[in-house]
């Protein structure tokens, strides 16, 4: 893989967002998560091969969106649906090869449109630097996805390794139904002088913003699109200090494109910086059913649907 080029370099990773959200004329993020078993039947050579399978997949769909030049502003991989596909200790590693082979192909229909290794990482410094290298280096990821749980030494190793153009999303108030477990708790920052609490998510946030001044242009916050309030609290909160959201949500998980762009519109956010996330909802839009013969079809008319709701 090619990444980083040259001028990227130069590059924040806020600056990377900005142009190829310009050159696409939306914030749409395609998500890339393959279900083997929903594959259509076609496509579908040999059961157990699941590179050939996955890449004869991708290869029409991504061929296919380009064809038609239906340009997203990002794409986003979420590494465990590749690397279950693996069986390491059988020297077996299709599900890796496949999502290589599949970036390479987003790479060359799709150049300038950033890719996020959705991988939720966070360790001890010393291991979250490892997977910053995996993501970074290894994948050749634009930017990764980071659980906050382990706090600042878990978080930063990631913006040091990646260097200014390459981001971090950092787990904000995620989409699913647990999110509110723990991240809607009401909480005293330690570090606030003051006795007020506010629900966690939004002392991530005022820590997103406090590693952001360190690492200017890299640090982003993963907000879901299925609660609009607390969407819309963190986007006004962000939007002065224009830190990147990624939303997933949108699609299968029930929530509208259209609608979380007004939001964020609403929130005086600058929309150019988010990437509104469906997966499943463009890859499968049959869900548990077959596929149906009009499977490239459906697919792509997924996929442009999206790119129209969230037009710049
Ligand atoms: O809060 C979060 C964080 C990450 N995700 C990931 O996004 C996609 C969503 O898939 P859909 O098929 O569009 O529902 C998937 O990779 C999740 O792990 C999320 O949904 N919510």
């Amino acid at each position: 893989m090619g990444f980083p080029k040259k001028d990227e370099v130069r590059m924040t990773y806020r600056d990377i967002l900005n142009e190829s959200a310009r050159r696409a004329g939306n914030c749409a993020c395609v998500g890339l998560d393959p279900r083997p078993g929903n594959l259509p039947r076609k496509i579908v050579m040999d059961a157990g091969d699941h590179h050939g399978n996955l890449v004869r997949f991708f290869s029409i769909l991504l061929k296919e969106a380009a064809r038609r030049n239906l340009k997203p502003a990002a794409f986003k991989p979420n590494i465990g649906y590749w690397q279950c596909l693996d069986a390491p200790r059988k020297g077996d590693y299709q599900g890796s090869r496949a999502l290589a082979d599949v970036l390479d192909m987003v790479e060359e229909l799709f150049p300038g449109v950033p890719v996020i290794l959705d991988s939720k990482r966070g360790d001890i410094a010393s291991s979250s630097t490892n997977y910053a290298h995996e993501a970074f280096n290894s994948w050749g990821a634009h930017a990764v996805t980071v659980s906050p749980y382990m706090g600042s030494d878990s978080v930063e190793p990631f913006a040091s390794v990646g260097g200014r153009h390459r981001g971090v999303y950092v787990l904000n108030r995620t989409s699913n139904r647990g999110a509110q477990d723990f991240q809607g708790m009401d909480v005293r920052d330690r570090n606030d002088s003051g006795e007020k609490k506010e629900p966690l998510y939004m002392a991530v946030a005022r820590r997103i913003v406090t590693w952001e001044k360190t690492y200017g242009g890299t640090l982003g916050a993963v907000v879901g699109a299925t609660s609009p309030a607390e969407l819309g609290a963190l986007a006004s909160f962000y939007a002065d200090h224009e830190i990147p959201l990624l939303i997933p949500g949108v699609g299968s998980q029930g929530a509208g494109a259209t609608d979380t762009v007004s939001l964020l519109r609403d929130s005086g956010y600058p929309v150019e910086l988010a990437r509104i996330n469906s997966s499943s909802g463009i890859t499968m839009p049959w869900k548990d059913t077959p596929a149906p013969d009009s499977w490239e079809d459906m697919c792509m008319d997924a996929w442009s649907r999206l790119l129209e709701e969230t037009v710049l």
